[in-house]
């Protein structure tokens, strides 16, 4: 799997929101980083294939993504868990995941077994015939994962995925993506530990921009003493923050 972006800028109405960002995302487990309204949701959205490019190029498997005729060629390659997603209340939990299954292509004699294994994954076995309505946040937001990895997608997306789960729960997360292998996993978070723990690679964005990127050690090697913050981490990521939001 390889993604390229090439000079790509995307906005709505008359804002930009990314503004010629070039990056190639390889296999491996990669965080969006910035503050609220950087630009995280909007590159997922657009790797995801929701939005077309307003300008510049991007490359799935280099098929050229220009509308939805590419899109779909891709699209059965990618496993998309937006910030906010819906479901009908009344589904079952493992129809939910099936559904996902059944819209990545997986052959319907592969479901039930596609279907297992990723509610293994989020330890939801034992409520695949709960309705999505019936569980708990953080319970729904793992069966959102279980929705994005199903049929074993090479190009994961996940939009503030750890948000509501507790720490047992978080845990457990890391060692979901960190065994996703060969996979392009693309997740957008707030939660500087998650990063520390589990990512090989790390892009700090703002003002549309990537103002970093690069590994976690990288990343750590910035945070000055001087700066507020918990961890090295934490500091160096207010060092990437322009000068006036750098203080509290
Ligand atoms: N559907 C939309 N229509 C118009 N503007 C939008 C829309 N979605 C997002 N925006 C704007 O685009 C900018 C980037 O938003 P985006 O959701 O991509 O940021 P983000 O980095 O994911 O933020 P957060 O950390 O709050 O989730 C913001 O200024 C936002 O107001």
């Amino acid at each position: 799997m390889s993604v390229v972006l090439d000079a790509l800028s995307q906005g709505y109405g008359t804002s930009t929101v990314i503004d010629g960002l070039s990056v190639t995302l390889r296999p491996g487990i990669t965080a969006l980083l910035g503050p609220n309204g950087a630009g995280k949701t909007t590159l997922l959205r657009t790797l995801a294939t929701v939005m077309p490019p307003r300008n510049g190029r991007i490359y799935i498997d280099d098929v050229e993504i220009s509308g939805e005729r590419s899109a779909r060629q891709v699209r059965d390659r990618i496993g998309y868990l937006p910030q906010d997603f819906s479901f009908e209340p009344k589904m079952t939990v493992a129809d939910f995941v099936t559904y996902a299954a059944w819209m990545r292509g997986v052959p319907a004699t592969q479901w039930r077994r596609s279907v297992d294994e990723a509610l293994e994954m989020v330890d939801l076995t034992d409520r695949r015939r709960s309705k999505m309505r019936s569980l708990s946040g953080g319970m729904r937001r793992r069966a959102g994962i279980a929705w994005a990895v199903v049929g074993r997608p090479r190009l994961v997306l996940l939009d503030e995925p750890t948000v509501g789960l507790d720490p047992r729960q978080r845990l457990q997360f890391r060692k979901i993506i960190s065994g996703l292998g060969e996979t392009v996993v693309v997740l957008s978070t707030h939660l500087i530990d998650d990063v520390g723990a589990v990512c090989d690679r790390v892009i700090v964005m703002h003002g549309g921009a990537s103002r970093f990127d690069g590994t976690v050690a990288e990343l750590e090697a910035l945070g000055r003493d001087d700066l507020p913050g918990h961890s090295s981490l934490e500091r160096a990521y207010m060092h990437l923050l322009p000068e006036g939001e750098q203080q509290l």
